[in-house]
């Protein structure tokens, strides 16, 4: 076969190439890791359908999945939008992206929806460049799309969404990140209670100064917390996960469930039990997933004595991240 000269460019078309990514919801704060602590999981997500347009820039054709949800459907507030638009940005791409959102993860969850998202639309864009970029470059991307929502440029949904595992970020450099290391799998039981708390409104309620001894008790406590999950002692993990002095206890006030659900986890052999973002969600770590599924029932049953709907799971760490499907 005859070799192309260099000096004629070869035009790629790929106009209309169509892929479909999967945006994996998340964990956060993990008890003392306030914006800082993150895990990715398995089952609950958003979907991203995409394909390449020749108009730059991008279009949210459509943003369905959760009927009556206010879930955005315009290029510059929908986090999957701005995500994928930064991405063609970085590159100065003369293309565009069309999006089609399918929302499986509720907002206002502490699932981190909004991240899932961002890092869907994020990676959707980069499978349609011309040369796609590896996941470390699309950090700023997601940050970006995480930020129209919540308003602040957190990490601790997004990196974990887009790399998978459990992820350190600093809380006032999100560019800063590192990822660690598990060594084993993890059984987590997941409730949903049927109370809609917003981040921002979440945020809004946390006090502006704490004690000198509540930060360093946290600073202690985030310390221990990763080095237990580095050595996969689950139980040392669970004991502080439960230990956050400055956070959890104010948000647990929206939660009318919270102590009757952290006591019947617990009293169902769960090694610890916390919120998981602003909430309302809950999670439980279990020894595995026949465990878990025990631990769910008594949450889930403490959950609905309280007089709050629920919705319940069984999940582990999806190590993997955002992916094509
Ligand atoms: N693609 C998106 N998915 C979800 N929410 C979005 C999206 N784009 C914009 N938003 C807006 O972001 C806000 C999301 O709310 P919020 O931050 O409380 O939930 P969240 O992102 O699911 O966070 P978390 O689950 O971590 O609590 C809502 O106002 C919603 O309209
Ligand atoms: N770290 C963020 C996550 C939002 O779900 C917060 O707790 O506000």
């Amino acid at each position: 076969m005859e070799a192309v000269p260099s000096s004629i460019s070869v035009v790629s078309d790929r106009q209309g190439e169509r892929v479909v990514v999967w945006g994996p919801g998340s964990l956060s704060n993990l008890g003392p890791g306030f914006d800082a602590l993150g895990l990715c999981i398995q089952g609950l997500g958003d979907r991203v359908e995409a394909w390449r347009t020749e108009t730059p820039g991008v279009t949210l054709v459509e943003a369905n999945g959760l009927p009556g949800s206010s879930i955005p459907c315009d290029s510059t507030t929908n986090t999957a939008a701005v995500a994928a638009a930064a991405v063609l940005r970085q590159v100065g791409a003369r293309h565009g992206v069309a999006l089609r959102l399918h929302k499986g993860l509720p907002s206002g969850s502490g699932l981190g929806s909004s991240a899932a998202s961002a890092v869907a639309g994020a990676w959707a864009a980069n499978l349609l460049l011309d040369e796609p970029l590896p996941r470390e470059a699309l950090v700023e991307a997601v940050l970006e799309g995480e930020a129209v929502a919540s308003g602040s440029r957190h990490g601790d949904n997004v990196l974990p969404a887009l790399f998978g595992g459990l992820v350190l970020v600093s809380a006032s450099d999100p560019t800063c990140y590192r990822r660690i290391p598990l060594p084993g799998p993890l059984s987590i039981a997941l409730i949903l209670p049927r109370v809609e708390i917003l981040t921002r409104t979440a945020r809004e309620i946390l006090p502006r100064q704490v004690t000198l001894q509540d930060a360093v008790h946290n600073a202690s406590a985030l310390a221990f917390l990763i080095d237990a999950f580095r050595a996969g002692d689950w139980e040392t993990v669970g004991r502080w996960m439960m230990a956050d002095r400055i956070v959890e206890p104010v948000r647990a006030r929206l939660v009318p469930c919270y102590e009757p659900v952290r006591r019947a986890a617990l009293s169902a052999g769960a090694f610890g039990c916390a919120l998981t973002g602003s909430g309302p969600a809950m999670f439980a770590l279990a020894r595995d997933e026949m465990h878990a599924r025990q631990v769910l029932s008594a949450m889930r049953e403490a959950c609905l004595q309280s007089g709050v709907d629920v919705e319940g799971y069984v999940t582990a760490v999806d190590f993997e991240g955002a992916r094509q499907l």
